[in-house]
């Protein structure tokens, strides 16, 4: 958190300036009152004309000091809170996938939007409201020692009191500040889950039991709100309390001097008002400290996203696919003791174009993840034209591939936008990914380029956004496709149309993994992989792998 408020130093430092007038001003106002009833019992008109004047412009420079202070200082809370946003947004965004995947993405949601709030609230807010109260206290304890040094003794003793008993709540705070951060991000991940599958919902009759979950999430956020907001309350009621007693003490101790003659009833309501002050700088220093130590889970929370480094992949080398990818022993497991990749050894040639094929759950998916820089965790090796994926920025590895899953993302924009994703694109190579992907013939009367696709391409069929999926793919000029069921949402004749377009492409390397068994579309392959229960159990062209009446032939004879 140092160095957002570092980055605004300068802004910090003039809401401080314009603050410090405006307190040391507000406090000097004991001055002025002790001068008005002096100057009042002694009938002094004159004098008390002129002091009516100075008050008055006084005033107006502590009015216009209070309004730049209170400007500046709320620019410096949205500034870095802006900040804090964008760097957690962009630590997000360098997360490797299995790290992103790892965490729902709700809970995300929940430290963009909640923990930054809370953040604002209890530590950067606190923060500035603690450094303008503590100058509020220097400049009326030199006041008070001003007007009278046993009254700033007397003081000085009650504000200890004052300042020691909150913070015995200092670790109910943090603990309970951070128990309701966990169930505000609880809550996020449960209505996200449950707007998302809103028709499952519906068509499935669950409302009662998603409401009863959901009040469940509720109760619990409301349980540890009230919880944190019990403590705080007592904090506050504590500190307001024993502000009274230290105003009463001044008081009584102030009466006492004006009673022995040692100071005038002027200095009295001088006292009196500047012990106001001292005391309420104090009370909110007390209420806003241990708010401010209760944030850190909440900070460190925000400064692991915002501090990520991927320690998976940590290679720095530039990679290259001029020739292929091996794979050399390769072997992964998720779960200790549970292999699901089992020992595969296997050459990508570049251009050349490869189908997946095999029993759902044999690992080709893992297979593929495994090749484009998913998990790092596995044996063997994957080398790029030689040089082993370890050794690889693996940022600049993920960006030479094109995945195409069977659920396609689409963002909220128009069909050009989801394809050309915010880059320029020559008409020419967009018209060919229009042509190639099939795009072109959904776009008629009905739909055009400029279409909106809707939340996550709702406003288009889950064959068209497989089509956009390709489209992007292409103008976006990425060496090697796979498609995993990249086109098991369009209907046969396209899915034939769009992969052999596919296998036209020289330059481009196509790894599919398909469950349609089409023989005219598997004959375009240069070779099919077939995969058993972790392992390549053969390779070769669709028409040999017939004639060889092996494995795979039993399995293509069972799926037709
Ligand atoms: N993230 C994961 N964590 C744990 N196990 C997983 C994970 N992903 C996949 N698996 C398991 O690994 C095995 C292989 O899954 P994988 O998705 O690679 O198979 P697949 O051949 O692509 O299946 P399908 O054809 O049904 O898509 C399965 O038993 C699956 O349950």
């Amino acid at each position: 958190m140092k160095k957002y408020m570092l980055r605004n130093k300068g802004l910090l430092a003039m809401a401080l300036l314009f603050g410090t007038i405006f307190s040391v001003g507000s406090t000097l106002v004991a001055l002025i009152l002790k001068e008005v009833i002096d100057v009042s019992l002694s009938r002094d008109m004159s004098r008390f004309v002129t002091i009516v004047l100075q008050t008055a412009v006084y005033l107006a420079v502590l009015g216009v000091s209070y309004v730049l202070y209170s400007t500046l200082s709320k620019k410096f809370i949205c500034k870095v809170t802006r900040m804090l946003r964008n760097d957690a947004f962009g630590g997000i965004l360098k997360k490797n996938i299995s790290d992103f995947k790892s965490v729902n993405s709700a809970d995300y949601l929940s430290v963009l939007t909640n923990d930054v709030k809370n953040v604002e609230e209890n530590y950067v807010n606190p923060i500035l409201l603690c450094l303008q109260n503590i100058i509020v206290f220097i400049s009326s304890f030199a006041v008070m020692l001003y007007l009278s040094p046993l009254v700033t003794l007397c003081l000085f003793v009650a504000i200890l009191l004052l300042i020691a008993v909150p913070s015995f709540f200092q670790n109910g705070i943090q603990k309970r500040q951070d128990n309701f951060s966990k169930k505000q991000s609880g809550l996020t991940v449960a209505i996200k889950d449950f707007l998302s599958g809103f028709e499952v919902i519906r068509s499935y009759r669950m409302n009662s039991s998603v409401v009863k979950i959901f009040e469940e999430k509720n109760d619990t956020v409301y349980h540890a709100k009230y919880a944190l907001d019990k403590i705080v309350a007592a904090v506050e009621a504590l500190s307001i309390m024993l502000g009274i007693v230290v105003q009463c003490s001044v008081l009584f101790v102030s009466a006492y001097l004006i009673i022995t003659g040692k100071i005038t009833a002027g200095a009295l309501v001088a006292l009196v008002q500047v012990s106001g002050t001292i005391v309420v700088p104090i009370q909110i220093l007390s209420q806003n400290i241990p708010l401010i130590q209760g944030s850190k889970p909440i900070i460190e929370r925000l400064n692991t996203l915002v501090n990520y480094h991927d320690r998976t992949f940590t290679g720095t080398m530039c990679p290259t696919f001029k020739t292929g990818i091996t794979i050399k022993d390769l072997r992964f497991a998720y779960a200790k003791e549970q292999q699901i990749i089992k020992g595969i050894d296997f050459t990508f040639k570049k251009g050349e174009k490869y189908a997946i094929v095999g029993k759902s759950g044999c690992g080709k998916t893992t297979l593929i993840n495994l090749l484009t820089g998913y998990y790092d965790g596995f044996e063997g090796e994957v080398l790029f034209d030689g040089v082993d994926m370890r050794k690889l920025d693996i940022a600049k590895l993920n960006e030479m591939f094109a995945v195409i899953h069977q659920n396609v993302y689409m963002f909220d924009a128009s069909i050009k936008d989801n394809i050309c994703l915010n880059k320029q694109i020559k008409q020419i190579d967009l018209q060919r990914a229009l042509n190639m992907s099939g795009v072109e013939m959904f776009l008629g009367e009905e739909k055009s380029l400029d279409t909106s696709v809707g939340e996550n391409g709702n406003n288009i069929s889950g064959g068209q956004r497989q089509r956009v999926a390709v489209a992007r793919a292409l103008v976006q000029g990425k060496p090697i496709l796979i498609l995993d069921e990249g086109t098991s949402s369009v209907d046969m004749q396209t899915a034939y149309d769009i992969e052999s377009q596919l296998q036209k492409i020289a330059e481009l390397t196509v790894v599919t993994i398909t469950h349609s068994l089409n023989p005219e579309l598997l004959n375009g392959y240069n070779q099919i992989i077939f995969m058993e229960n972790g392992t390549i159990l053969e390779t070769d062209t669709f028409a040999n792998l017939m004639s060889a009446k092996g494995p795979f032939y039993d399995f293509f004879s069972l799926k037709k």
